[in-house]
C-alpha cells in the first residue's frame, strides 16, 4: 500500500521552479532516503507534503489525501520540519505535555515518547538548556506523540556528533522494525546509507532516481574502459573469451572488471593497438555525486 504519493508535485518561486514536475511513492513501511545536494527542493517537497506550503501545480498525498483532508493529522503522520521551537523555560516534559493537549494525547503517552527518545532523565530539565543532539530527540518525541504510521524527518542528522547520528540511525531502524513508514531527507548519502534501504534523489527540483539502494550499488560496479583503433575486432576476441562487452563508440568499448590483463596480452597476440585500457570502480558517493552534480541526469536504478 502506497503511503506517500507524490504527483507531478511543482513549486513556483517567482519565475522560478524549486520543485519542478516531482513524482515519486513511499510504501508503507519503507525506511526511504530523501536525497539531493542543498536547495535541490527536499525541504519545500515536505513542507507541502505536511500542507505548510501551497503546490503550484500536482500533489502530494498521504494515503491518498492531501494533509490537509486527513482528519486527524497527529495520528497519520508525524514530522520533523525544522529544529524544535519549544520554549526556551519549558521543561521537556511540560513542552510535550501542551503539545498532547493540542492533539488530543495525555501524560502517559508524553512519558513513553520521552522514554523512546532517550530523554526521560532530562524530563524535568529546561529545553532552552539542552544541546542541539537532545533538541532534535524532544522534536522526534513531539512528532511520535500521536503514535502516526508514517515519519518524516528533514535532515534529521544535522548538527549531531557521531554519538547522535549513531543513536538516530538504531532509532529510524526501530521505527521502522515496528512497521512505521520513515520518509528522511539528507544531502548526504553516506549519512542514510546504512539506514535506509531504499531512496529518491532529487536535483535541482527533479527526480533523478528512485529506487533500492542495491540498483544505486549496482551502478557503482564498476568497468572496464577500453579504446582501440581496432575497437570492434577487440570486442569480438573478448566476447569470444567469454566477456560481455558493450560498445561505446566508434573506438571504444567497456567490459567487466578484472579483464584488464587478458586484454593487454590479447593485444599484444593480435597486434591490436591499445589507446587507453583502464579500470573505474565509482563508490556509492560518486554514484551519487555524478546523479546529482551539474548535468548528472541519469536514469533510475
Ligand atoms: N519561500 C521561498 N521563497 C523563495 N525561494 C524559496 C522559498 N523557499 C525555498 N526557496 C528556494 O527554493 C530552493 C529549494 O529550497 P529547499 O529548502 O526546498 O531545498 P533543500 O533541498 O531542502 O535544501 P537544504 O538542504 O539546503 O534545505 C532554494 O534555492 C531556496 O532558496
Amino acid at each position: 500500500m502506497v503511503a506517500i504519493a507524490i504527483e507531478g508535485l511543482t513549486k513556483r518561486y517567482r519565475d522560478r521552479r524549486v520543485v519542478d514536475g516531482l513524482g515519486f511513492t513511499v510504501e508503507e513501511g519503507s525506511l526511504v532516503g530523501f536525497l539531493g545536494p542543498n536547495g535541490a527542493g527536499k525541504t519545500t517537497t515536505l513542507r507541502m507534503l505536511l500542507g505548510l506550503v501551497r503546490p503550484t501545480s500536482g500533489q502530494a498525498l498521504v494515503y491518498g489525501r492531501p494533509y490537509r483532508d486527513l482528519p486527524d493529522p497527529a495520528r497519520v503522520i508525524g514530522a520533523v520540519i525544522e529544529t524544535m521551537t519549544a520554549h526556551p523555560r519549558r521543561t521537556a516534559r511540560r513542552h510535550l505535555r501542551m503539545l498532547g493537549l493540542r492533539i488530543g494525547v495525555g501524560p502517559r503517552r508524553v512519558d513513553t515518547v520521552l522514554e523512546l527518545v532517550g530523554l526521560t532523565g532530562a524530563a524535568d530539565r529546561r529545553a532552552g538548556g539542552f544541546s542541539l543532539g537532545m533538541r532534535q530527540r524532544l522534536a522526534l518525541a513531539g512528532a511520535l506523540l500521536g503514535d502516526p504510521g508514517v515519519l518524516v524527518l528533514d535532515e534529521p542528522a544535522n548538527g549531531l556528533d557521531p554519538e547522535g547520528i549513531h543513536w538516530l540511525r538504531g532509532f529510524l531502524r526501530a521505527q521502522a522494525a515496528e512497521g512505521r513508514t520513515v520518509l528522511v531527507s539528507s544531502h548526504q548519502l553516506a549519512e542514510v546509507e546504512h539506514t535506509v534501504d531504499q531512496v529518491v534523489i532529487v536535483a535541482r527540483g527533479r527526480l533523478v532516481a528512485a529506487g533500492s539502494l542495491d540498483a544505486l550499488r549496482a551502478r557503482a560496479s564498476g568497468r572496464l574502459h577500453v579504446r582501440s583503433p581496432q575497437a570492434e575486432r577487440l570486442a569480438g576476441l573478448m566476447t569470444a573469451a567469454g566477456a560481455t562487452v558493450r560498445m561505446t563508440g566508434h573506438d571504444r568499448l567497456e567490459g567487466p572488471l578484472g579483464w584488464s590483463e587478458y586484454v593487454g596480452l590479447l593485444s599484444a597476440e593480435h597486434r591490436i593497438p591499445l589507446f587507453e585500457l583502464r579500470e573505474d570502480a565509482p563508490g556509492l558517493e560518486e554514484v551519487f555525486f555524478r546523479l546529482t552534480g551539474a548535468g548528472g541526469l541519469g536514469e533510475a536504478p
